[in-house]
């Protein structure tokens, strides 16, 4: 389903001010609201919301009222967010792909492994992650620094896709590994790849939307939770996925545009998580929260 972004081109000043105004009129509902430079030299900023395609005649209606007063000539544009298809994303470049000690190749470039990298091997397919993606590849780099720093004693990967983390996650740690997907194909095509990778034991594979399943009940809390799926969901699902993490546990999230990044770290503080870094790859962020 599309996405729409409708916004404002204006000054930093009055970037921030329609910021204010749109945060009061949208409050805790579940929209995205983000300024963004455009031209540093020139302070020419913009103020956006996101919404679907569907809501954008009200969501519409309401910015014009809510900026009505101070800025009543101002036009609120209007941009279609390209839905993003991520099986063809995970198609782009079939090259073998380095994200910290990672290595994530097809079937096709096993000469390419170095004897110290950690190989995953993943053919493009089915379900999303060859690791060329930003959100993967950054997902893979913050698993690395994390787990290096403070080894879990269990994982989740919330929307496995390939099961590209869930395997990297086992590659590093000897440990148990419950991994989900609201794609029961993403999920075979996981368990598929669990055993080419030689992790079949240690990661369970389960077809589960969001945190509908006993499973999750079954083998958590959770010292480390990973989940790239996307913003929106991400935040609605922040109450959820902390009630899942064991104290003191990790949480890293991926599948949010650079300009989603505060909303998104907002809604998890709000459950009570602080930020502890951040890592940006092709326009998406990964953030690592605890
Ligand atoms: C961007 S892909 C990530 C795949 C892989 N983890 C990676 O990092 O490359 C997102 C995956 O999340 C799954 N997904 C989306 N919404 C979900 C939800 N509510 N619950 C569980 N899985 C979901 C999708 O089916 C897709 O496989």
């Amino acid at each position: 389903m599309s996405e729409v972004r409708l916004f404002t081109t204006t000054t930093e000043v009055q970037a921030n001010h329609i910021l204010d105004l749109l945060s009061f009129e949208f409050g805790e509902e579940d929209y995205a609201i983000a300024t963004t430079e455009v031209d540093e030299k020139n302070d020419i900023w913009q103020a956006s919301v996101y919404l679907m395609l569907y809501e954008e005649d009200e969501i519409r209606a309401r910015v014009a009222r809510a900026i009505a007063e101070d800025y009543p000539d101002l036009a609120i544009e209007r941009e279609i967010i390209p839905d993003i298809d991520w099986i063809a994303k995970s198609l782009e470049g079939l090259t073998p792909v380095r994200a910290g000690r990672f290595l994530v190749h097809g079937s096709h470039d096993r000469d390419k492994v170095r004897p110290h990298d950690l190989a995953i091997e993943i053919d493009a397919g089915q379900a999303f992650g060859t690791g060329h993606h930003g959100t993967t590849a950054g997902c893979l780099e913050m698993i690395d620094s994390v787990v290096r720093a403070k080894q879990p004693r269990n994982a989740l990967d919330l929307g496995t896709g390939s099961g590209v983390l869930a395997i990297a996650v086992r590659k590093l740690v000897n440990v148990p590994v419950l991994a989900t997907d609201i794609d029961p194909v993403a999920v075979r095509v996981a368990r598929d790849n669990g055993r080419r990778n030689g992790v079949p034991a240690g990661i369970e594979w389960r077809t589960a939307p969001g945190f509908h399943s006993t499973a999750f009940a079954e083998y958590g809390p959770f010292d480390l939770i990973i989940a790239n799926i996307l913003a929106r969901p991400l935040m609605k699902m922040a109450p959820q996925l902390v009630n899942h993490l064991a104290p003191g546990g990790s949480v890293i999230l991926s599948g949010i545009l650079a300009s989603q990044r505060w909303k998104v770290i907002a809604a998890y503080n709000g459950a009570g998580l602080k930020h502890v870094r951040t890592l940006w790859r092709n326009g998406w962020v990964t953030i690592h929260l605890q």
